[in-house]
């Protein structure tokens, strides 16, 4: 029998790695340059740039599937943008994809649907906006959803270590496993993804966001110290931490609330979560419970991440249940 889902998974793939050619592009070029989203977060032409570019490659491949995507060109369109506008199309078109300014701002918004269907994708063009723009890490994050359960997930890290260069695309479709390739050879063979086997909380490795604002790192720390871990966690910007603990650099991503009512977004996790569950992690939230993906745009039923290799779950959990938040 065939395996499920190959020819969206091959697709996902390929536009994950066209973004991320595109991005590391601008990664290179730019100047702390951003404009403010009404939310005051960053955003780059990289990350419109990419957005529209795997818009335009899933439309060709699935006409009518939805995309539940992170941005949208509303603050493109303003008259006031138009240098960045410009440099946005300037991006794609080098890039080897002609395109019209309209056409450009259509791809943008052809990823505003609000993850109520079916089957829908959900994408991050470029996740961990800040880490791009201090040119360390980032990732450009895709996951097919059917019936609010991921599918399929490709997950790009251009800046991450691999092998002897840096670059990995991880990817994975349910109950296949999860494989990566590095992101310039992406004909390589690819090679399986596996949770580390530690099991000893003391020996484990942990991982959380670099921003403090978006993880509570003083309680990350206090978790630290009772599972007697010594030294400080690696502070890493983007879904490079589900790769990370995926592929066994870490067994533990802490991500703890900092503030009462923020929701998570579900393309700041689908890719990487099912990376991570395929190579034998476990994922839940603060209170132990499953990420629920059905219920829209956000997860708005669970209250901050914890992802471990499995084994140490039970161990993590014990302590987190023990910390305060907001
Ligand atoms: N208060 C908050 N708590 C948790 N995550 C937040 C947050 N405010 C913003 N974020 C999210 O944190 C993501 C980056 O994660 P990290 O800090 O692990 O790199 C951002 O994705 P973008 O960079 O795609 O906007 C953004 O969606
Ligand atoms: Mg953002
Ligand atoms: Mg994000
Ligand atoms: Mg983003």
């Amino acid at each position: 029998m065939p395996q499920a889902y190959q020819s969206e998974l091959a697709t996902a793939i390929a536009a994950v790695i066209a973004a991320s050619k595109i991005c590391r592009a601008v990664q290179a070029t730019i100047t702390a340059d951003s404009l403010e989203k009404k939310d005051k977060s960053p955003v780059t032409i990289a990350d419109y740039a990419s957005q529209a570019v795997i818009c335009k490659i899933i439309l060709d491949a699935f006409r009518n599937d939805p995309i539940v995507g992170e941005e949208d060109a509303g603050d493109l369109r303003e008259p006031a943008n138009q240098l960045f506008r410009d440099r946005t199309l300037h991006e794609i078109t080098s890039s080897g994809t002609p395109a019209t300014t309209d056409e450009m701002l259509a791809w943008i918004d052809s990823g505003n649907h609000d993850g109520t269907a079916n089957r829908y994708w959900t994408l991050d063009p470029i996740d961990g906006t800040k880490g791009f723009l201090r040119k360390e890490q980032f990732a450009v994050s895709l996951a097919l959803l059917i019936n609010k359960r991921i599918e399929v997930a490709a997950l790009a890290c251009p800046n991450l270590p691999m092998g002897s260069g840096s670059g990995a695309v991880f990817y994975a479709v349910r109950g296949q496993g999860a494989f990566v390739i590095p992101l310039d050879q992406p004909d390589a063979k690819p090679v399986a993804v596996k949770v580390s086997k530690i099991s000893d909380p003391a020996q484990a490795r942990m991982c959380e966001s670099v921003e403090s604002g978006h993880s509570a790192h003083d309680q990350s720390a206090i978790a630290l110290e009772k599972l007697g871990i010594a030294g400080e966690p690696v502070r890493m910007d983007s879904q490079a931490k589900y790769g990370a603990v995926a592929r066994g650099d870490a067994e533990i991503y802490l991500r703890l609330p900092t503030r009462k009512g923020y929701e998570e977004k579900i393309w700041d996790h689908a890719g990487g979560v099912l990376v991570l569950e395929e190579a034998g992690g476990k994922v839940t939230d603060i209170d132990g419970h499953p990420l629920d993906f059905a219920a829209g745009s956000t997860l708005k039923n669970n209250r901050g991440v914890v992802v471990t290799n499995g084994l140490l779950h039970d161990a993590v959990m014990a302590v987190v249940k023990t910390l305060k938040f907001e």
